[in-house]
């Protein structure tokens, strides 16, 4: 039987469930934990699957061709020399965008029921009422259109919300009003309510939301960041929501993870602080993703549509 290295550096749990997953989907297969492999052995396999891999485990496996990744983010894998002739696999499952886009829609209502502010106002023991805005007077942004962006789009365009969207490029498949580049950026939040981010980690989007784009979104916005903490100026986020000119911020993701106990993030009054809970993986479907890349690539060879190494995902 074809043994195939599962290069993992996550939690023995987490590790023990997608190998079961794994082992499940693929039983023609014999997935084994890299560690299993001698370096002989190591030096034969063609392709692996991979969660967080060492580089140092990488190195041993010097024949790949390409690896799969169990996450969608690659911003880490796509600066690893180790992997940069190798083609990377990312998760692209619809299961995982449906879950994204859950709870885009969740923390899109959370914002526009004004939950925080309910919820400071019982602290206070404070009965007062506020307007009711419908959903078709606010204006949800999200930028990134990919797999995710799209699916969030759809479920908050279902739900009535005046959605537009922005990428890279002037094309667009949904019915939303989009922007394109970096030159209509600054437009885009001037009329946003709430904004969604929902774009990969690069070099472009490093800090992409500055102190200035930042103040570039409508007066008493809010935010809500489910896709890497990196793409966000965190501290300029605190101070813009300090002065008022932000309403809220929703935050699923941080440079480290967990938070630190003494980072200010976690005591700031208009911050809803979320465990990197936005959009797990589900394993038994991602695990199909897998079992189907793979076997086409075992029948024809196809390896499978990989990350761009100049657009950095
Ligand atoms: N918080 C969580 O639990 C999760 C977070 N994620 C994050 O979500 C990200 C997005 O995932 P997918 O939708 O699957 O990615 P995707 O690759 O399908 O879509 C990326 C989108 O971003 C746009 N984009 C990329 N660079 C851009 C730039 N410089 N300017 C303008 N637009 C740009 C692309 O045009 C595309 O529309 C992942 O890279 C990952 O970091 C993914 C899964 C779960
Ligand atoms: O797939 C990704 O990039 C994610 O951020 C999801 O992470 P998780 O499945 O929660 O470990």
């Amino acid at each position: 039987m074809q043994q195939i290295p599962f290069i993992a550096d996550i939690d023995a749990h987490e590790h023990a469930l997608w190998l079961e997953s794994l082992k499940v989907a693929l039983p023609e297969l014999e997935i084994l934990p890299s560690t299993d492999f001698s370096d002989a052995r190591a030096r034969e396999a063609r392709f692996a699957i991979v969660a967080n891999p060492k580089p140092s485990e990488l190195r041993r496996f010097s024949s790949l061709i390409w690896v799969q990744s169990l996450w969608a983010g690659v911003e880490k894998m796509v600066r690893m020399p180790e992997l940069e002739n190798i083609a990377i696999v990312r998760m692209q499952d619809p299961e995982l965008a449906r879950i994204m886009a859950e709870a885009v829609l969740a923390w899109t209502l959370y914002l526009h029921r004004d939950m925080p502010l309910y919820a400071r106002q019982q602290r206070e023991q404070l009965w007062r009422q506020h307007l009711y805005t419908p959903t078709s007077e606010r204006t949800v942004g999200i930028l990134g259109t990919g797999n995710l962006g799209q699916a969030a789009a759809r479920a908050l365009m279902a739900n009535g919300f005046d959605v537009c969207t922005w990428s890279r490029s002037p094309d667009q498949t949904e019915q939303t009003r989009h922007f394109a580049g970096k030159a209509q950026l600054d437009e885009m939040l001037g009329n946003c309510d709430i904004l969604v981010i929902l774009l990969p980690l690069t070099e472009e989007t490093q800090q992409l939301l500055n102190n200035d784009r930042l103040a570039a979104l409508k007066p008493g916005a809010s935010l809500i960041n489910f896709a890497r903490a990196a793409i966000v100026d965190y501290p300029a986020l605190m101070q813009q929501l300090d002065c008022g000119a932000l309403k809220h911020a929703v935050l699923d993701v941080f440079e480290t993870e967990p938070l630190p106990a003494d980072d200010p993030l976690w005591a700031h009054p208009d911050i809803t602080l979320l465990p990197h809970i936005s959009g797990p993986t589900d394993i038994k479907s991602a695990s199909r993703i897998v079992q189907a890349n793979i076997r086409r690539y075992l029948a024809d060879g196809d390896v499978p549509e990989a990350v761009d190494y100049r657009r950095g995902y």
